[in-house]
Parts: structure tokens; C-alpha cells; sequence
């Protein structure tokens, strides 16, 4: 479990986070969203004791990262895969990684087989290519068979197989109770990897919700084609509905109004030729929240350029 409590960080006058709280749970995979710049990586550094928060705290378990006694064996953390010295091999890196943490050989070997790295550990990090420097900076995250792994953007770089294995990788992770925690800017890797999602925008937490929950909370839309479009558009506008006709010919109504749409139809006798719920994406979701944190930004920032 990771509990994060009224963290902030400012660089000079920059506040990078502003007093941000929320906690990950074991047993799922939790996705960390923002836009560039929000604050995840921040987030994640200070997390991991990389650098000081201003003030607030993150603990795993109850203690800070900072005070862990072996702290590979509690976190395993990917921040950024390009960190590994480029002369050294893929093995060496391991090797050096498992024996200053006390961790055994055998078990740089079972990361490798994990990862598919194998076949490379003799060759050199320089030579790598990103999908491989990912690969290379996960193994490193499960050398110690951590209980939570804090992953910045896991899948960047690598190949749609790459991606599927990481997604695979990280529900089995978190099938065994691990608490897994990521950041990642593709919200269609998002949508089918993570349980659960932080939204962050400018510093702050805009919300936290399962996915599932967060998608629904967006706008559904009833979605309807008539043979006579003026028709059927008069009749539910006399039923108080809330009618848009779109360019393309369809006509659209907030909302899951699919039943009474096709009441007032059949009273009206104008036939349809299509009527259906189109739900929201995580994408539309997404953009819905962020957008809305956007104006209010632009709406305070109004407020106090007038006072
Ligand atoms: N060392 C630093 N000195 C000054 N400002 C910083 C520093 N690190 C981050 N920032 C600023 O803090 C804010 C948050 O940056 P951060 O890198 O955490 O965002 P992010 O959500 O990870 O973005 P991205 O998705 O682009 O990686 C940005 O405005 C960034 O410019």
C-alpha cells in the first residue's frame, strides 16, 4: 500500500505539486494520468526519497522510502531506463544491482528469463535498443521481488508484443497482491492495463476512481436516425429532450434515453433506422476532466488579473 498525505514540492517558484493525497492499493494495477508537466514524475521521485518533498509525505507500508531497510525488496522502481552506465552489459548491471542489495545470482537469471532478456546479458546497455533499456529497467524493478513497483511510463518504446507483455506482466503482478503503480501517457494502454487511475493536473489530484467508475461518470450519448429527422426531432422536443442535430444527419440526446426515444417514435409514427448508447472512452473521460480543470485554471487566473 502506498499512502501519499498533502505532498508538495516547489522548484523555486514553481510548485510542481500542491498538497496532493491519495493512496494505491495492493491487488491492482494503478494507472497515474496527467498531462505533460502535471507532476508525475515529480511525484514519483519524491515518492521513491529522490528528491525532498516541501512538505507532506509518501510511505509504503507506513514507512518512507528513505528508512527502508532493504528497500528493493519492498519497491521496485523504474524511473528512467536510459540511467544504466552504456558500457556496461545488461548482466553486469544486474549482477552489481543484486549483490550491493544482498539479493542472490540466481535470481538476476529468473528476471532475465521474466523480462526476455536472456539471450542479451553479455551485450552492452549502449547498444540497446529503448524497448530493451525498458525491459532492462523493469528486471531491474523486480530484483528484489518487491511488494510495489512504481513504473514511470513502462511501455514507452516498446512494440505492440512489448506492450502486450508488460500489460500481462503487470495484471499478474498485481493478481498476486502486489501493489502496482504506473504512470503512462497511452490512454489505450491504460484503458485495458489499469484497475484504478490518479488524475493529475498542474500539481493536482483532479480525481481517483476505479476506471470503470471514472469512464461512466463521463457523458453517455443516445445516438438516433429517422426517416423523417424533423419529425422525430419536434415530437422530443416537445417531450422536454435536450436535441442536438449533428451535421452528419444524426441526432443526438445526453444521456441513456434510448427506450423513451423510441416511445416517442412509435407515438409519433416516424420510423428509425438507427438508435443506439454510445458510451464515453477513457479518452473522452479523460479530456472531459482535464479540459474542465483547464477553464477553471483560466477561470481564477481572471478573477485575480481583475481584483
Ligand atoms: N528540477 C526541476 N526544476 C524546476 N522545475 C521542475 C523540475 N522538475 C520538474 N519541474 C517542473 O515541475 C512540473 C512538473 O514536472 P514533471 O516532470 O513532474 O511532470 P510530468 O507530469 O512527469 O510531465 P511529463 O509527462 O511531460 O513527463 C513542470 O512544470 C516541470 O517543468
Amino acid at each position: 500500500m502506498i499512502t501519499v498525505e498533502n505532498l508538495s514540492k516547489s522548484y523555486g517558484a514553481k510548485k510542481a505539486l500542491s498538497d496532493i493525497s491519495f493512496n494505491v492499493n495492493p491487488g491492482r494495477v494503478t494507472g497515474f494520468l496527467g498531462p505533460n508537466g502535471a507532476g508525475k514524475s515529480t511525484a514519483m521521485r519524491v515518492m521513491l526519497g529522490l528528491d525532498a518533498p516541501s512538505s507532506g509525505s509518501a510511505t509504503f507500508n507506513g514507512q518512507r522510502y528513505q528508512d527502508l531497510k532493504n528497500p528493493l525488496s519492498v519497491v521496485g522502481a523504474l524511473l528512467d531506463s536510459r540511467a544504466v552506465h552504456p558500457g556496461r552489459t545488461a548482466g553486469a548491471h544486474l549482477k552489481v544491482m543484486a549483490t550491493t542489495h544482498g539479493i542472490s545470482k540466481r535470481r538476476v537469471d529468473e528476471v532475465a528469463a521474466l523480462t526476455g532478456l536472456s539471450d542479451v546479458l553479455g551485450r552492452r546497455v549502449g547498444g540497446f535498443s529503448l524497448g530493451m533499456n525498458q525491459r532492462l529497467g523493469i528486471a531491474t524493478a523486480l530484483l528484489g521481488d518487491p511488494q510495489v513497483l512504481v513504473l514511470d511510463e513502462p511501455v514507452n518504446g516498446l512494440d505492440p508484443e512489448g506492450m502486450r507483455w508488460v500489460r500481462g506482466l503487470l495484471k499478474h503482478l498485481a493478481a498476486e497482491g502486489r501493489t502496482v503503480f504506473l504512470s503512462s501517457h497511452l490512454m489505450s494502454e491504460m484503458a485495458i492495463t489499469a484497475d484504478e487511475l490518479v488524475v493529475i493536473g498542474k500539481g493536482k489530484i483532479l480525481a481517483q476512481a476505479p476506471i470503470d467508475e471514472f469512464i461512466k461518470a463521463a457523458r453517455e450519448v443516445t445516438v438516433v436516425r429517422a426517416l423523417d429527422p424533423a419529425g422525430l426531432v419536434h415530437s422530443m422536443k416537445l417531450s422536454g429532450m435536450n436535441v442536438t442535430q449533428e451535421e452528419n444527419g444524426a441526432i443526438t440526446v445526453p444521456g441513456e434515453r434510448a427506450e423513451e426515444i423510441g416511445q416517442i417514435a412509435l407515438s409519433a409514427g416516424v420510423a428509425l433506422t438507427e438508435l443506439r448508447v454510445e458510451s464515453a472512452t477513457l479518452e473522452d473521460a479523460y479530456m472531459g476532466i482535464t479540459a474542465e480543470h483547464v477553464e477553471y485554471a483560466a477561470g481564477k487566473q481572471a478573477v485575480k488579473d481583475n481584483s
